[in-house]
């Protein structure tokens, strides 16, 4: 039998380091196989994770360890070169002149093995990552999708026990981006060592890893799987991205949450003081006067934007309580929604959801 794998045999990280005005404090671990998805605002500390976990930054503190072998304790870092690390960014940084399978093959020349061996692994990593009949295609000969599994398979070839994916998708379009996105997912399944893949897309982190990282103004805001994160949200970024209205605030026993903005949202499931209330966009109806059968939550908001989403438009609403809406496209053309109207927001009891804070 084998033995249980653990965050020892894994990554087991924390990375402190100040960079500019930023001091960053991320823990990370992982267990062999698993794949971490590291998401954040603009400026976070995402890619200065990466880039210390890579070498390529020294810590000031902490420490990055890897299958065992210390890679940083704070005072000694092992140089990017001596690290078993693979990485790949949005821009696939291929060599121009050279064939995809010379590419590819150049990591594990570059780390020693010899010729014939290296390429002997491209071809196998390029048939991997479905490119098996592309070998000798040059970049410029490849579509962008092509150019991003090259750069995965490169990133791979040299058998690293820690793989870095910064925005790895970020420069295709939107249907090149959907298809790389599960060749990579199908690649990486069959992956032994730990992914981090640093993302601004939720499609990606959601479809692509088991645990979700947030990191804001250098410090993890939530952390946990995906089902985890899209239940209950910890930070207002994060309700941006699993898509929730989502309220700080103070809940009393009959259901009233005081949100620290001022408004009040009235739930059925009350929590004691501090909380968090989430609100759904499609529990949200809109309506042009005061809505009959008084729903427990109605407020008179301001439409700030309308944006139209397939069949359905996201309406963000400002007032007492930031809101967006989603409804149907029947409903914008139906009300004469525009920007700047005065609507009524009303939204079920029954919809609302608050955990403690
Ligand atoms: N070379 C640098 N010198 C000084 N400060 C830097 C440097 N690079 C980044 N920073 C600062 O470090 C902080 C984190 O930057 P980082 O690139 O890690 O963020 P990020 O989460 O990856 O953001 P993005 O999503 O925009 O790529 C930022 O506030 C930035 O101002």
């Amino acid at each position: 039998m084998s033995a249980p794998r653990s965050h020892a045999d894994g990554l087991d990280a924390r990375v402190r380091l100040s960079r500019g005005t930023m001091d960053l404090d991320v823990p990370l671990t992982a267990e062999p196989g698993q794949v971490i998805g590291v998401l954040g605002p603009n400026g976070g500390g995402k890619t200065t994770t990466v880039l210390a976990l890579a070498g390529v930054l020294a810590l000031e503190e902490g420490h990055v360890r890897v299958g065992g072998d210390v890679w940083d304790d704070g005072r000694r870092r092992l140089a990017p070169e001596r690290r078993r690390v693979g990485l790949m960014l949005a821009d696939s940084l291929l060599f121009p002149h050279l064939r995809a399978v010379d590419n590819v093959a150049y990591g594990p020349r570059s780390r020693g093995v010899d010729h014939h061996r290296a390429r002997e692994r491209a071809h196998l990593e390029l048939e991997r990552v479905g490119l098996a009949d592309r070998a000798a295609s040059r970049p410029r000969e490849l579509s962008s999708g092509q150019q991003a599994r090259v750069a995965l398979a490169r990133a791979l070839a040299t058998d690293p026990a820690l793989l870095l994916l910064d925005e790895p998708l970020a420069a295709l379009d939107p249907d090149t981006r959907a298809r790389t996105r599960s060749d990579l997912a199908a690649r990486l399944t069959a992956y032994d060592g730990v992914t981090v893949i640093v993302t601004h897309d939720p499609l990606d982190a959601l479809t692509l890893a088991d645990h979700l990282v947030f990191v804001e103004d250098g410090r993890v805001t939530q952390s946990g799987t995906p089902a985890e994160v899209l239940s209950e949200p910890r930070s207002a970024y994060v309700g941006t991205v699993v898509g929730l209205n989502l309220y700080a605030g103070q809940g009393d026993s009959h259901g009233h949450v005081t949100t620290v903005k001022g408004g009040v949202v009235v739930t059925t499931s009350p929590t004691e003081g501090s909380v968090w209330a989430t609100v759904p966009p499609s529990a949200v109806s809109l309506h042009l006067h005061e809505p009959e059968g008084s729903p427990r939550n109605a407020w008179r908001l301001r439409i700030a934007s309308v944006t139209m989403q397939g069949q359905s438009a996201r309406v963000g609403l400002v007032g007492e309580l930031p809101l967006t809406a989603e409804v149907t496209l029947e409903s914008v053309t139906a009300l004469g929604l525009q920007v700047g109207q005065e609507v009524w927001a009303a939204v079920k009891a029954t919809e609302v959801r608050t955990y403690p804070r």
